[in-house]
This record gives C-alpha cells, structure tokens and sequence, in this order.
C-alpha cells in the first residue's frame, strides 16, 4: 500500500481541484452517456440503478480521499480498499468500469443523494444516524480508533475521556463519526478543531495547532508511518452508550436502491466465504482481527 502523501500542498493538489473537476467532468460524460443509454434502451426500468449502471458500464464512487479506504496513490491511481472491492464486484454485477469522484467525507451522503454519485465507496462506518438517511451493505471489516499525538504521546491520550479530562486540543477528519464519540465524552463540539482529512490532521498534530487528531486505528496508523513527530496511539473501542462499541465499515448506497444494495451483498457475503475479502483487504494493512460477520442491520440500531 502507498503511504499517503504528508505534504498539504501535494495532497491538496493531488486530491482536491483538478482532480475533482476531472471527475465532475468525466462524470458528466458518463451522466449524458448514461442518460443516452437510457434512452436509446427503453428496457431498462426507471429507478433501477443496477439496470441504468449496467446499460451505462460505469459506476460513479464518491470517495474521501483517506488511505487505506478510497485516495488517490503516488502514482496518481484511485486505490484503497474499498475502491478495489467496488472494481471487483461491479465487474461481477456486470458493470466493468469505476469512475471514482473524491470529495469531503462529511460531502458523501449529500453527494450520493444528490446523484453525484452511485454508491460511498469509503470505508463509511455504519451507524443509526447515517441509516436514518442512507441503507449500507453489510460491512466489509471491523475497525476501532486511534489517536494521532505527538511522539512520546506528552498528554498521555489513550481514550477520550482522557482527552477530556486533561483539557487536550481535539481534531478529527470533517463529518467523521469521531465527532459524536468526543462529544459522548464530554468534550464541547464547538471546541473540536474540524479537518479536511488525516494528512491535515497529522500536520496539525506535528505543529502543536491541536495535541491529537481522532480516527480510525488504521487511518491513524498508515498516516503516521514517515513522520518523525508524531504517532498513533494503541487501538481503543470508543464508548457508545456507555459500551465499548467496535465499528464495521460498508458500501453506502440511496434508500430506493435496494436491489443494487442486495445483489451487493451477495457478492460481498460470497468473497468473505471463499477468503477473497481478506485477499484484497490485506494489501491495504487489514489483519485477521479486523474481518467481521457484523451486519449492516445490527450496526444500524
Ligand atoms: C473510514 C472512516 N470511518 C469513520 C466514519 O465513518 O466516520 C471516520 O473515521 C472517517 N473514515
């Protein structure tokens, strides 16, 4: 797996404007594309997004530009995890080509249900919130957090309640769940220091702005690897409810979308059987631990 880039202005470049405006663009030409095919094949059903993917052969995913989930490589490829799980199981469900769209995270359920894009194919983890607006597959990994702190961890930050209790500068990534996880802990939500993405919040980390940046534990330990100033805490459950709570991570798709979401599902369900899940997770710094039989149904109560 490519470590993502920890210069801001290369990551800014390489994943905000051009890239955004290549892909509304090339989007755009598959939206008409599309919508010709549409048209010119009156077989397909109105409001079957698989049939209208199909017909088109491409499938738009919105992504966050967050490694090892969906970002842009060195190489200037769209890699990640579930980036490379959306290439295969399209191809299977008879769509051959992914047109990835990147955007903000807290961009990608207003982006999906304003047709910006067919599916979130970012790691999105699933929870009751998000389920009131969008239905997810079943996920595809299990996941706890992390901090990113500076090196030797001077505040001691393990959890959130201690971040709270010694009054530490808190930053996580824009619409990230870690929002909700500071705030149940008792820290103020207009105090938290709100971030583009990991690599901002590592840089922000390494120059004192905030003293930890909150994520997942393998966000936060991929972002890490080439900085001299900072590190990621050991893997901690966030508490929701009281409870320690371990997130799992789908494919998020428009409520009508059901059908497309099912046969999804049984794609998915079908490579955690033969172990070709873990096969492409891997390369992406997934281990054993964090495969999981959680469903989107349990994670969405
Ligand atoms: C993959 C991912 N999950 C969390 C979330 O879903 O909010 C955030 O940490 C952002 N990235």
């Amino acid at each position: 797996m490519a470590p993502p880039s920890r210069n801001p202005n290369k990551t800014e470049s390489a994943r905000a404007p051009g890239v955004r405006r290549r892909s509304l663009l090339a989007s755009a030409a598959v939206l008409g594309a599309g919508a010709l095919g549409a048209t010119a094949c009156s077989r397909v059903p109105t409001g079957d997004t698989l049939a209208r993917l199909k017909s088109q052969g491409t499938v738009r995913l919105g992504i966050a530009g967050e490694a090892p989930y969906g970002y842009i490589d060195e190489k200037g490829e769209f890699t990640g995890e579930a980036v490379e799980l959306a290439k295969i199981i399209f191809k299977r469900l008879g769509v051959d080509n992914v047109q990835p769209v990147a955007t903000d995270f807290s961009s990608l359920i207003p982006g999906l249900k304003t047709q910006q894009f067919d599916v979130v194919s970012a790691g999105m983890y699933i929870n009751k919130e998000r389920c009131q607006q969008v239905i997810f597959s079943d996920p595809e990994y299990q996941m706890l957090d992390s901090f990113i702190v500076r090196k030797g961890n001077p505040k001691g930050l393990h959890t959130y309640a201690d971040v709270v209790k010694k009054k530490a500068k808190f930053g996580t990534g824009t619409g990230y769940a870690e929002i909700a996880y500071a705030v149940d802990a008792g820290y103020k939500e207009s105090d938290i220091v709100i971030l583009q993405d990991p690599v901002a919040g590592l840089n922000a980390v390494e120059a004192g702005r905030i003293d930890v940046f909150g994520g997942t534990a393998l966000t936060a330990r991929g972002v890490v690897r080439k900085s001299r100033k900072a590190e990621a805490t050991e893997a901690f459950a966030p508490l929701v409810d009281g409870k320690k709570h371990v997130d799992g991570g789908g494919f998020t798709f428009r409520p009508n979308d059901t059908k497309l979401r099912d046969a999804f599902n049984v794609e998915i369900h079908k490579m955690k059987k033969s172990g070709e899940l873990f096969r492409v997770l891997k390369r992406f710094g997934f281990t054993k631990d964090e495969m999981t039989d959680l469903t989107a149904e349990e994670l969405c109560k």
